[in-house]
Order: structure tokens, then sequence, then C-alpha cells
């Protein structure tokens, strides 16, 4: 598959969904960098991996996706420099999403608990319109705009050797959503042009949901730009976990901090009739009475 060799020239043209527009604003917010290394220790391509997905909520696995991708990438020409995870907007419309202020806070107390280097970028996460709508980014948008804050804004990344590089910025996925990259109805070609033949992807085994050469296939005209990341048998998801909250079992795959919040914060309930004031009996959703706190 993939070879360090292909390295990416000028970014492509910015999108306007990549821009923030004068109408759209995102509150509280600074592209974080915490953890992004300015300086590399080898000789090797600097590599920026993107986590995108719903995270709801995160699962250990989320984050194990970064330490596989590590050992992977130590056999490489690359050396990773940062990590992100990029929560979609509550505008992505899928039902399983709790509002994204619940899932960023989720993330935030993962990494917490593990001390992990993992960054949040909330931009995708928190973008709205004029009157406060959530607005949804292609994928493609986002690693757009990572690109732009770190080889553009910040500058880049100096070599051992003194010189400035830009970053490789790439997606970092399970194979299932690389297999449903098979689908024109949810991937236009142009957006995969930008997103892994422009920009590139990691591509963890997810054996228990989907056999790797299946979602290899969509990606074959891109291989140039595509790695695989060896995992291990597991059926951790954001669905099991929603399932065990919802018949009140213990989630193991779920960092305790995160558990203790879903608790408290009573998401992931099943939709339950509750009686309302003037008798009627109406359907409510626990989730969208919850408070958010950051
Ligand atoms: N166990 C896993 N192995 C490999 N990749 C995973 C695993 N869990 C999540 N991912 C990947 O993490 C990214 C974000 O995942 P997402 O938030 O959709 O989690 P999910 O468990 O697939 O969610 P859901 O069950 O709600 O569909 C995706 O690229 C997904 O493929
Ligand atoms: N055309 C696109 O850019 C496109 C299409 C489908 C899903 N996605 C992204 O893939 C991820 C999928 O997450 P889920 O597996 O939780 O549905 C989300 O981050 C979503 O925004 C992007």
């Amino acid at each position: 598959m993939g070879s360090s060799a292909s390295v990416s020239p000028s970014p492509p043209a910015q999108s306007t969904s990549a821009r923030t527009s004068p109408l759209e604003t995102v509150r509280d917010y600074s592209f974080p960098t915490q953890n992004l290394r300015r300086h590399l220790t080898h000789a090797k391509t600097p590599l920026v991996l993107v986590a995108c997905g719903s995270f709801s909520p995160i699962t250990t696995l989320h984050l194990q996706l970064f330490e596989l991708s590590a050992r992977y990438v130590e056999s490489t020409d690359f050396e990773i420099v940062g990590k992100y995870i990029s929560p979609c907007s509550d505008g992505y419309g899928k039902s399983s999403l709790v509002p994204a202020q619940h899932r960023i806070n989720m993330c935030t107390l993962a990494i917490e608990e593990r001390q992990s280097d993992v960054m949040i970028d909330e931009w995708e996460a928190l973008r709205t319109d004029d009157s406060g709508r959530p607005i949804y980014t292609p994928t493609a948008d986002v690693l757009k705009r990572l690109d732009e804050q770190i080889n553009d804004v910040i500058g880049g990344i100096k070599t051992p050797d003194g010189k400035t590089v830009r970053a490789r910025v790439m997606l970092l996925m399970g194979a299932d959503l690389a297999l449903t990259m098979g689908n024109p109805k949810s991937w236009s070609s142009a957006d995969l042009d930008v997103l892994l033949g422009f920009y590139g992807g990691f591509v963890v085994e997810r054996p228990k949901q989907c056999d790797i050469k299946d979602a290899l296939a969509p990606l074959e005209k891109y291989q140039h730009n595509v790695w695989v990341v060896p995992s291990f048998e597991n059926d951790v998801s954001s669905t099991k976990v929603r399932e065990q909250i919802q018949n009140g079992e213990n989630a193991m795959d779920l960092p305790k901090s995160v558990f203790d919040y879903i608790k408290t914060q009573g998401l992931y309930q099943i939709v339950r009739p509750v009686e309302d004031e003037s008798g009627e009996t109406e359907k409510k959703l626990a989730n969208s009475s919850a408070t958010l706190n950051r």
C-alpha cells in the first residue's frame, strides 16, 4: 500500500465550507497545539493524524487507534508530530449523537484519565451559522483546515537540520469507515480525491465489523497514500456501549470518568413515555434535557 515518498506539494484550494464565514461563529475556540511537536527528532516526514467521527461516546478503542498507529508508524518514513480527534457536529444528523458539547466533554475526560497526548479540535463540532444551527463539515474540509492551521498559520515543522517543512495531515480511520467510502451517496469522488488523493489515510483493521480486503477496495485508486495498521480482535464500538448503558449494564470499554459522566448527565437513555403537567403522555428523550457543563 502506501509509500511515504509521496510528499504533498501545496494544499488544494480551500472550499467555502472550510473557511469561517462572517456569519459563522465558533464560540470559545482556539486551535489546540499543546501536544503538537514543532521539531522532528529524526530525518523523517512529519505526520499529523486526525480521527473524525461521532465519538458518541468516545471508547477506549478510539484512543487505542492512535497507540496502534504510533507503533506501526515507527517502521515507516513518517514521524508523528500531532494527534487530533475531531468530533462531527450535531449537523451530521445521526440519531445516536448526543449534543456536541457532551461528546467533547467526554473526549476531554477520556484524554485526561488516560493521560493521552491526543488533542481535541472542537472547530468541526462547534461551527454554527448566524442563527446558531450547527454546520456539517465534510471530512476533506476538516483536514484542509488542520493543514492550514499547522502549516500556514503556525508555520510547519522544523527538521533536525533546521529546515522548515510542511507536516502531512492524514485521516486516521477504522476499516468500517473506509468501507463506507465505496458509497457515492456519502462520499463524492471529488471529496475522496482531496481526502485520500491529496492527504491520505491510515486504516486500522476492525475484523469484527468488516474484512480488511473489502474495506480497502474503495480506496484502491489511492493506494499509494493509504497505510494499513494491524489491530487485534475486539468488538468495541460506541453502539455496544450505548446498548450497555440502556440495559443498565457496566460498560467496560469506557474510561471510568466517561461512564460516570454518562450516568450523571443521563445520556443514552431509552426514549420513554413521560407524563406532562396536563396529564398527556408524550415522549421525551432524556438526552435532550441534560444540562451541558464544560
Ligand atoms: N474498535 C475499533 N476498531 C477500529 N476502528 C474503530 C473502532 N472503534 C471506532 N473506530 C473508528 O473510529 C472512528 C470514529 O468512530 P465512531 O465515533 O463512529 O465510533 P463507532 O464505534 O464506529 O461508532 P458507532 O458504533 O456509533 O457507529 C471511525 O473511523 C471508526 O472506524
Ligand atoms: N463526504 C464526507 O465528508 C463524509 C461522508 C460520510 C461520513 N463522513 C464523516 O465520517 C465520520 C463517520 O462517523 P460515524 O462512523 O460515527 O458515522 C464522521 O466524522 C462524518 O463526518 C464524511
